[in-house]
């Protein structure tokens, strides 16, 4: 027996008895789980019984919700304990499978012996003979695996460095309980490992990297020391992994005091949080809160506006190039993103802190009970040193005497006479019983009738007061819409808050649009986050602080205004930010300032930048056509995957276009692929894709509306193919007349790098600059039809 074949044996024989260890483990714990089940199921079934309820005084009712409380924490204690042995036993069921995926064996410095060390997603120990058969990933000593060569090698302990040398490093594909592949590796995290990663077809779900972690993605996922963590990756490095990995490895180091619950992810679209979904829960961690930046306008703002989502201001931009107001438009989505709106906004507010804030009559009844005029002295009567949400709190307590005062007016009033002749009998008799009461404890002299009526107006007029009162301490008397449009009322109405005058060339038009829109109670994408921003400024800021790490994926995509939103939003939070700056595809990121708003957020000295160039998605061509398309690409490094170059193929119209492209998904299916993406520009373009296609071959179309997605042929839009990846995509019309103008270029290379394995563009008539600009050597030209 050769000593490869001993070794792998050696290994095997090593599996099988952890494999035997975690199954008696298992036995015990499920024995475990159905004791504390059956504890559970008898301590809801005699809940009642062990409970000694009784309200019939005060201390009495006063005891019995103790005994209540003191029974919910039995329970509450037992389903903790079921809860936290039942994802154990997930866990080892996991394991039992695939126990480990690598070992390093590591001789410590001043220490004699070398210690094997196997990694797996989580740790076992063998309590006996206190052998850690197995270690989690994420504890300190496995960065060794992630960080270095054999050869010198140290780590950070709880207690300091520990430095020594790592002797071997060795990696497992373990399936089943059967080692698959064995590989000793040297330089990085084995090549063949990866390559064997890569090679495999895309799924509808995200995977986990946690075997084939890259030295510098280990950096990002255990950074604990910034504030702000800026992750700048090329597509397809990583990033959104390493953002996944990262999560699960906070929640393990910080595992007593962090929970899912406190992360929250910042997602570009909802198709995308299901994409992710799976990635932790493999990991054997819970997932984090995720969201999208537009989910939380409609939470705040959709009560009030019909509110544009960016895929349909994207579709704006894409679409409307012809359109009169269209320059206009795009100037205002620059505009309204920058820094400078935002100081704007600033100046507005110091401005509003003195004058020209604007109220709403309180009315009731058609008759105006407070006027705003009214409420507007009351407001700036105040000191004006204090800010304007503290102003607006003595405002409401005000307005909420006022309402008081008026209320005992109204009671003498016709209407609440003719409505308490309609009032039901249950009333009435609530009423005569409070009176009933309440003449206990008074020498009355009152004739009763008179009491009864007084009480059952003031019980009106209560009711019928009441949405006013709530109305009032929301603050909905501040006339928020019309404040914000005050500042486009006209077009020198800005000038006083700007810098040095210096505003978008079309700015009239601006206001005009801003104002007509506001005006049929709609807000536009570039408006809902410097409207809510003026909002908050004024109201004061809503705040959470339960969050302790926001995650921001796709962060390119965000302006100035949205991060400093998300900033003040969680202020207890620590942000992790990954973009692409390639991949910026929304118009108000074309001012060319980069991460700059970003890294502005914190000081310096608690933020760090990080940067990947490596891409693992495609495949070597396809990086290296793709590359060509951008500023700077060939700092893209691909890594070392081969596959066919990219196609490029020329056709004459839109009939011949549908032909070929069915002719290729058939010729992809037949290859295996099961991921094909026919990527378009616009939704409208799918939509005219779809239809020519559905006919010939089953595929499925995609919109923003879609909130996950199976494997498959698919049509999607572009913008809504962000953060995912297909085995294949078709580029459904790479043309100059689509893909032709500056702006377009950050997403025709988003929607190419979407691809693993192979990558095939259709043009009608002339090909996109873009592609011309690549090397002619990286991409093959197919003609048909135009000789
Ligand atoms: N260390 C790794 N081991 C195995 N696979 C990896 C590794 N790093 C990245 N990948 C794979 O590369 C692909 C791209 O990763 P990911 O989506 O995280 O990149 P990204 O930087 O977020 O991309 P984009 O910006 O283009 O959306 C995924 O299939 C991922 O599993």
């Amino acid at each position: 027996m050769s000593k490869a074949e001993q070794d792998w044996q050696e290994e095997q024989q090593r599996v099988d008895r952890v494999i035997d260890f975690i199954g008696e483990r298992m036995v015990v714990l499920q024995q475990q789980v159905g004791e504390i089940k059956a504890d559970v199921v008898d301590i809801r079934k005699n809940f009642w019984d062990d409970v000694t309820a009784n309200f019939e005084d005060a201390v009495e009712a006063a005891e019995t919700a103790a005994s209540i409380k003191q029974q919910a924490e039995v329970l509450s204690e037992r389903e903790r304990s079921h809860r936290l042995a039942h994802n154990q036993l997930t866990t080892l069921a996991r394991l039992k499978r695939s126990p480990y995926f690598g070992r390093i064996d590591f001789k410590e410095d001043g220490e004699p012996g070398t210690e094997r060390i196997y990694i797996g997603i989580a740790s076992l120990l063998d309590e006996n003979n206190e052998d850690f058969l197995i270690y989690d990933w994420r504890a300190p000593v496995s960065s060794l695996y992630y960080d270095y060569p054999p050869g010198p090698a140290q780590y950070e302990a709880p207690g300091g460095t520990i430095t020594g040398e790592m002797e071997l490093k060795r990696q497992y594909v373990i399936r089943e309980g059967i080692i698959r592949s064995l590989f000793d590796t040297g330089v990085t995290i084995g090549d063949e490992l990866l390559q064997e990663v890569l090679g495999k077809q895309a799924d509808s779900q995200m995977k986990s990297i946690v075997a084939t972690i890259q030295k510098e993605q280990n950096q990002i996922i255990r950074n604990e020391r910034s504030r702000l963590l800026i992750v700048q990756g090329a597509a397809g490095s990583g990033k959104t992994s390493a953002a996944l990995q990262r999560v699960a490895y906070l929640l393990y180091r910080y595992r007593e005091t962090l929970r899912a619950e406190n992360i929250v992810l910042f997602s570009p679209n909802p198709m995308f949080n299901s994409y992710v979904s799976t990635v932790l829960p493999e990991l054997g961690e819970k997932n984090m809160q995720q969201t999208t930046f537009q989910e939380y306008l409609e939470l705040r703002l959709g009560r009030m506006f019909q509110l544009e989502d960016p895929f349909a201001q994207m579709e704006y931009t894409l679409t409307a190039v012809n359109e009169p107001d269209y320059a206009a438009r795009m100037e205002g989505i620059r505009y309204k993103a920058s820094g400078d709106f935002m100081q704007v906004i600033e100046r507005y507010v110091e401005f509003l802190g003195h004058e020209g804030l604007i109220f709403k009559d309180i009315k009731f009844r058609d008759e105006v009970l407070v006027s705003r005029e009214r409420i507007k002295e009351e407001f700036y009567g105040y000191d004006s040193s204090l800010p304007i949400p503290n102003r607006m709190k003595l405002l409401v307590d005000w307005l909420l005497a006022e309402l008081k005062e008026r209320a005992r007016l109204e009671r003498s009033k016709q209407w609440v006479e003719d409505e308490m002749q309609l009032l039901d009998k249950e009333t009435y008799a609530r009423t005569h019983e409070k009176l009933q009461r309440k003449k206990r404890y008074t020498e009355d002299t009152f004739d009763d009738f008179e009491r009864e009526q007084k009480l059952l107006a003031s019980v009106i007029v209560q009711k019928h007061f009441k949405p006013l009162r709530k109305r009032v301490k929301r603050l909905r008397f501040i006339d928020m819409s019309a404040i914000y449009r005050q500042l486009f009322a006209d077009s020198a109405r800005i000038l006083p808050f700007t810098a040095d005058g210096g505003l978008p060339q079309h700015w009239a038009a601006i206001c005009t649009q801003t104002v007509e829109r506001l005006d049929r109670s709609e807000l536009a994408y570039e408006d809902a986050t410097p409207y809510l921003y003026l909002k908050e400024r004024i109201e004061g800021f809503e705040t959470n602080t339960s969050v302790r790490h926001v995650f921001i994926d796709e962060a390119q995509d965000y302006s100035a205004f949205q991060f400093a939103f998300i900033k003040r939003l969680f202020p207890r939070s620590k942000m992790t930010v990954l973009g692409d700056l390639n991949q910026a595809i929304y118009a108000h990121t074309e001012t060319g300032t980069g991460f700059a708003p970003m890294s502005s957020l914190y000081d310096a000295e608690q933020t760090e930048t990080y940067v990947l160039k490596r891409s693992y998605r495609s495949t070597r061509p396809i990086v290296e056509f793709t590359r060509g398309f951008i500023e700077g690409g060939e700092e893209i490094e691909p890594f070392n995957r081969e596959g066919n170059k990219p196609t490029v193929t020329q056709v004459v119209d839109e009939d011949e276009l549908a032909a070929r492209v069915a002719d290729r998904i058939r010729e992809l299916q037949t290859a295996g692929y099961r991921t094909i993406a026919v990527i378009c520009k616009t939704a409208r373009e799918s939509r005219e894709a779809y239809e020519a296609l559905h006919n010939d071959i089953p595929l499925r179309l995609i919109g923003k509306e879609t909130s996950s997605f199976e494997a498959g042929t698919l049509v999607i839009p572009s913008y809504l193919a962000k953060g995912v990846e297909f085995d294949a995509v078709i580029i459904y019309n790479g043309s100059e007349e689509q893909y032709g103008r500056e702006g377009e270029r950050k997403l025709f290379y988003t929607a190419c790098t979407r691809a693993m394995h192979e990558l095939h563009i259709y043009c009608v008539g002339e090909m996109s600059p873009f592609i011309s600009a690549a090397p002619s050597d990286t991409y093959v030209k197919e003609k048909i039809g135009m000789e």
